[in-house]
C-alpha cells in the first residue's frame, strides 16, 4: 500500500494527508458533469485531464500540436506530459481532496502516477453506461470540441474498452471501485454519488473532533505541569 501522505514529488508538506479520487467512466458517461456537483457539495478540486490537455493546446506549448494529433485521432497522451500537468494543478490549487477526472486512462498512466506521486487513490468514482446513452449525450453536448464527431467518438470508445476499463478492472480487485448507474438523470445520478461521498466528510468531521480533544488535553496537560511546579516552589520556599 502506497503511503498517500507523502509528498506528491516532494512538494507537497510531508504531514499533509491528500486525498485524490479518480473518476472514471466512458466518453459521455457524465464524469464532469457530477464532478462539478460534488466540487458545489464536498470541497474537492475538479482536475480534469482533457481539460488541462486541451487548455495545453490552446497555451501555444511546444507539446501543443502533438497532443492535438492525439486527441483528434481519440489516442491517449504520454503519460508524462499528462501526470506533469496534474501535478503542476495538484500543487497550485492549494486544495488537499482532488477528484481526478478521465485519468488513468490506461495502464501506463495508472503505474506512471503511482510510481511518481506515491499516491494511492482513495477509491475510483466509476460511471456506468451504455455505450448508445454516451453516443447520444456527445453528439448533442455542442461545446465546439474537435473530437465530439461520430469517427472519433468510436475510436474513443474502442480506446476505453481495451485501455481503460481494465484499470477499472485492477482498482476493482483491490475492492476500490464505487459504480453508479450513469444512464439515470442528472439528479438521480448525483444522489447516488453523494451517498458514496459523505461518509469522507463524516470521517473528516471525526478527525476535526479528535484534534479538538487532543488540543484539550494538551492544556490541560501544560496547565497541571504549572501546578506542580508552583507547589514545588512553595514547598522550596517554606523550607527555608
Ligand atoms: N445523467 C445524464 N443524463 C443525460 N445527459 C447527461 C447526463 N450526464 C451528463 N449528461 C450530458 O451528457 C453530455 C456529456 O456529459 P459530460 O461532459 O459530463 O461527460 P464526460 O464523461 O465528462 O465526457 P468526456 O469524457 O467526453 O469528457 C453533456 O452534454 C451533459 O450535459
Ligand atoms: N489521461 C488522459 C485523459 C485524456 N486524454 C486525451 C484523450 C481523450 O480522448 C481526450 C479527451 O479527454 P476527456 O475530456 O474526454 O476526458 O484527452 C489523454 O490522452 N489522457
Amino acid at each position: 500500500m502506497v503511503d498517500s501522505s507523502k509528498d506528491v514529488n516532494g512538494n507537497f508538506p510531508g504531514d499533509k494527508k491528500i486525498i485524490v479520487v479518480f473518476v472514471l467512466g466512458g466518453p459521455g458517461s457524465g464524469k464532469g458533469t457530477q464532478c462539478t456537483r460534488i466540487v458545489e457539495n464536498f470541497g474537492f478540486t475538479h482536475l480534469s485531464a482533457g481539460d488541462l490537455l486541451r487548455a495545453e493546446i490552446k497555451s501555444g506549448s511546444e507539446n501543443g500540436t502533438m497532443i492535438s494529433n492525439m486527441i483528434k485521432e481519440g489516442k491517449i497522451v504520454p503519460s508524462e506530459v499528462t501526470i506533469n500537468l496534474l501535478q503542476k494543478a495538484m500543487l497550485e490549487s492549494g486544495n488537499d481532496k482532488f477528484l481526478i477526472d478521465g485519468f488513468p486512462r490506461n495502464e501506463e498512466n495508472r503505474a506512471a502516477f503511482e510510481n511518481v506521486t506515491k499516491i494511492e487513490p482513495e477509491f475510483v468514482l466509476f460511471f456506468d453506461c451504455p455505450e448508445e446513452e454516451m453516443e447520444q449525450r456527445l453528439l448533442s453536448r455542442n461545446q465546439g470540441r474537435d473530437d465530439d464527431n461520430i469517427q472519433t467518438i468510436r475510436k474513443r470508445f474502442r480506446v476505453f474498452v481495451e485501455s481503460s476499463l481494465p484499470v477499472v478492472e485492477y482498482y476493482d480487485m483491490k475492492g476500490k471501485v464505487q459504480k453508479v448507474d450513469a444512464l439515470k438523470p442528472i439528479d438521480e445520478v448525483f444522489e447516488s454519488v453523494k451517498a458514496i461521498f459523505a461518509p469522507l466528510n463524516r470521517a473528516a468531521s471525526d478527525d476535526n473532533k479528535l484534534h479538538y480533544i487532543q488540543g484539550i488535553l494538551f492544556v490541560r496537560a501544560a496547565e497541571a505541569r504549572f501546578e506542580c511546579s508552583r507547589i514545588s516552589l512553595i514547598r522550596w520556599m517554606i523550607s527555608f
